[in-house]
């Protein structure tokens, strides 16, 4: 792809590979965009010379639009021509029956973020998991307020056990130095997103990564701008520059993310048990208690842990009373295609 845009330029805001390949020749004289907020009436976006114009067309949804979305757009008047395909997509149900609201597009990191205190749940923080895994984004765990504890590694140790090959890092989120863990998913042009509940350490971590010290840090995700009419209005600022390079989002729909259909992440997040089904003598092995099951088997020779089984189980049903399934014309069960 040449043209208008500078691909050195936009690599540092994500930029990569697998957008760039999208872009037909046709395609070579729009401009490459990022969006860093969504509202109910219109996007803002950014390129690698800082916030440009990003106008809708008519009769488009900005819901359809989501904080990381890479779009193209025509010069001058930065008229909105096309989105490209998501790398990754975290998104929201909401009330309603099959209702999905978009939260973040792009992220290649999620920060799920606990504290080494009462909140530290495994049962929530396998949930978070299962999200990231579904969204197709790398999960690692931040325990902060390590700074309140006398040793945070039983923590971290529980951390470890809730998936394999999870990254587990403790922080004190106030603390400047929280950014050197934090690096190797923070460099140029890397996206993170953070989840987690209220009063982990979120925003803390936010102003920690953006540089900005507890004085000259804003209550993240309020500033004060003008809106179209003029006027004073408090909107949300989604897309934060990390002081390292890469990219922070922070939207209220990532704070109030929770898990639906779910089954991929689930997959994963219990690969030991994924990986023995197979070897079950039934196909539909509910492992409980069928012979031949590979699954009982390594809970006996104390390979597997029985408590995982047991949660693995929980998730499942779980699962199944969340996700709505589809109908075909027939009344047969179709699978919704993934729609990125
Ligand atoms: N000692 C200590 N305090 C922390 C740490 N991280 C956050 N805090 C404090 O915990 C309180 C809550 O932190 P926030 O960053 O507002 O939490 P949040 O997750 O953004 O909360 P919501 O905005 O409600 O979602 C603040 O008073 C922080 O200063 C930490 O690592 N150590
Ligand atoms: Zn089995």
């Amino acid at each position: 792809m040449t043209g208008l845009n500078d691909i050195a330029a936009l690599s540092r805001l994500g930029f990569g590979a697998y957008f760039t390949q999208q872009v037909t020749a046709d395609e070579a004289d729009l401009l490459v965009r990022r969006i860093s907020s969504v509202h109910r009436d219109r996007l803002e976006a950014i390129d690698n010379t800082g916030p440009v114009a990003i106008e809708l067309p008519p009769n488009s949804n900005t819901a359809d639009f989501a904080v990381g979305d890479w779009v193209l757009a025509a010069p001058y008047t930065g008229l909105l021509v096309r989105r490209l395909d998501r790398q990754t997509v975290l998104q929201r149900r909401t009330e309603g029956a099959f209702g999905q609201q978009l939260a973040a597009a792009n992220v290649d990191t999620l920060f799920i973020v606990t504290s080494c205190n009462a909140d530290f749940n495994p049962a929530r923080l396998e949930r978070y998991l299962i999200m990231a895994n579904e969204a197709g984004t790398r999960p690692v765990i931040v325990l902060t307020k390590a700074d309140t504890v006398d040793d945070a590694t039983p923590f971290a140790d529980e951390a470890k056990a809730l998936q394999r090959d999870l990254p587990v890092v403790i922080v004190n989120a106030r603390s400047p130095d929280a950014i050197d863990p934090l690096m190797p998913w923070c460099g140029p042009g890397q996206t993170v997103a953070l989840v987690g509940s209220s009063g982990v350490g979120k925003s803390t971590l936010v102003n920690t990564l953006a540089g900005h010290s507890e004085e000259t840090a804003q209550k993240t995700g309020a500033i004060r701008e003008h809106d179209a009419k003029g006027r004073h209005t408090t909107t949300a600022r989604s897309l934060h520059a990390i002081a390292s390079g890469g990219w922070v989002i922070d939207t209220p729909g990532i704070r109030t993310l929770y898990v639906s259909d779910i089954t991929d992440g689930i997959d994963t997040l219990f690969a030991e048990i994924t990986e023995l089904a197979p070897h079950c003598k039934f196909r539909d092995c509910s492992h409980s208690h069928e012979k031949g099951c590979a699954v009982q088997a390594a809970i006996k020779e104390g390979t597997l842990d029985a408590e995982r089984l047991e949660r693995w189980r929980q998730l499942q049903a779980e699962n199944r009373d969340r996700t709505p399934v589809y109908t075909g014309p027939k009344g047969n069960k179709t699978l919704r295609k993934k729609k990125y």
